[in-house]
């Protein structure tokens, strides 16, 4: 006999523009998002029986995220997930659980005869803002908010030496060397205890976005990094410092490789070494280093 293990269904990749227009100054704002939603609870017949009447339609629950989006802020993307999870687990008493994915797109302002310009905006580049909540009937709301397709190099200031050297390897030491990574941040809170927890934390998530892109950037920039790893692990403690309510941060970094290019059988081109300046980017196989970062706990008392 076979049985659901487990089950969620729902709607992805809802694409959702809002603007908000001040009426005063003239200056509109403006928010895209692609939102997934995808519920759990009471909803086995549905897959075992072909019991439909569970099934809260998932053209539904885009509906939902429409309405949602005109009746309440969108913005910070953390509240939006909060407040279109309650709905769900609110109106639907068979429904336990709801997962809400918010990626934020860029649309950064332009800067037009040095001027912001009010209603003009450009993608300058292809990072998000991703926010997962999930929101569990009568257990809170647990929310993780990231950063995710940041592209950054470095074109001096890397290292990598001291690695185990056997039958295997051939990657040389290096004391300087590119390093480029794409990206992918999160910092889990604190669960809430509903969504009136995450309201009187607004603030707090503009804030926490802001500190972990500014973090990652100037330790990328500034540390003289000995390699990805500790170069992530030392970004993970700052963001722990940075932001008390979170409980842990966790980084996964590609490591995109530039490999030099001998030139030499070019007229004895020099181009390895102390001389390389002209370098082969790869598309792949890349490094990907991954850690997830928490408080230590505090020593018992003895
Ligand atoms: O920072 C690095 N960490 C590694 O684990 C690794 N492995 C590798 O080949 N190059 C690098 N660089």
């Amino acid at each position: 006999m076979a049985s659901v293990a487990s089950a969620r269904y729902g709607k992805d990749n809802v694409r959702v523009y809002k603007v908000e227009r001040n009426a005063e100054t003239g200056v509109q704002t403006v928010t895209e998002m692609t939102v997934c939603v995808l519920l759990e609870g009471a909803i086995d017949t549905s897959y075992t029986k072909a019991d439909n009447s569970v099934v809260v339609a998932t053209d539904s629950m885009k509906n939902t995220v429409y309405i949602k989006a005109k009746e309440h802020p969108v913005t910070p993307p953390e509240l939006f997930a909060s407040i279109l999870g309650t709905h769900f687990i609110e109106t639907y008493p068979h429904i336990t659980a709801a997962n809400i994915k918010v990626v934020t797109h860029r649309w950064t302002r332009m800067t037009i005869d040095g001027k912001p310009h009010p209603h003009s905006f450009y993608r300058d580049g292809a990072e998000t803002r991703d926010v997962e909540a999930v929101i569990r009937k009568g257990k809170g709301i647990d929310i993780r908010s990231g950063i995710v397709g940041l592209l950054v190099l470095k074109s001096t200031g890397s290292q990598f030496h001291g690695f185990v050297r056997d039958e295997y390897t051939t990657l040389p030491e290096v004391w300087d060397r590119i390093l480029s990574t794409d990206v992918d941040c999160g910092w889990s809170w604190k669960t809430f205890s509903g969504l009136d927890a995450v309201k009187e934390s607004i603030p707090k998530f503009d804030k926490a976005w802001e500190g972990a892109r500014a973090i990652t950037m100037k330790t990328f920039a500034e540390e003289d990094s000995p390699s990805v790893q500790n170069t992530m692990y030392k970004m993970c403690g700052s963001i722990l410092e940075a932001v008390p309510e979170v409980e842990t941060v966790n980084y996964s970094l590609p490591n995109k490789h530039y490999f030099e290019i001998d030139l030499s059988w070019h007229k004895g081109t020099k181009n390895t070494g102390k001389d390389a300046e002209v370098y082969a980017p790869q598309s792949g196989p890349n490094g990907l280093i991954q850690v997830t970062v928490a408080r230590s706990q505090a020593a018992p008392k003895l």
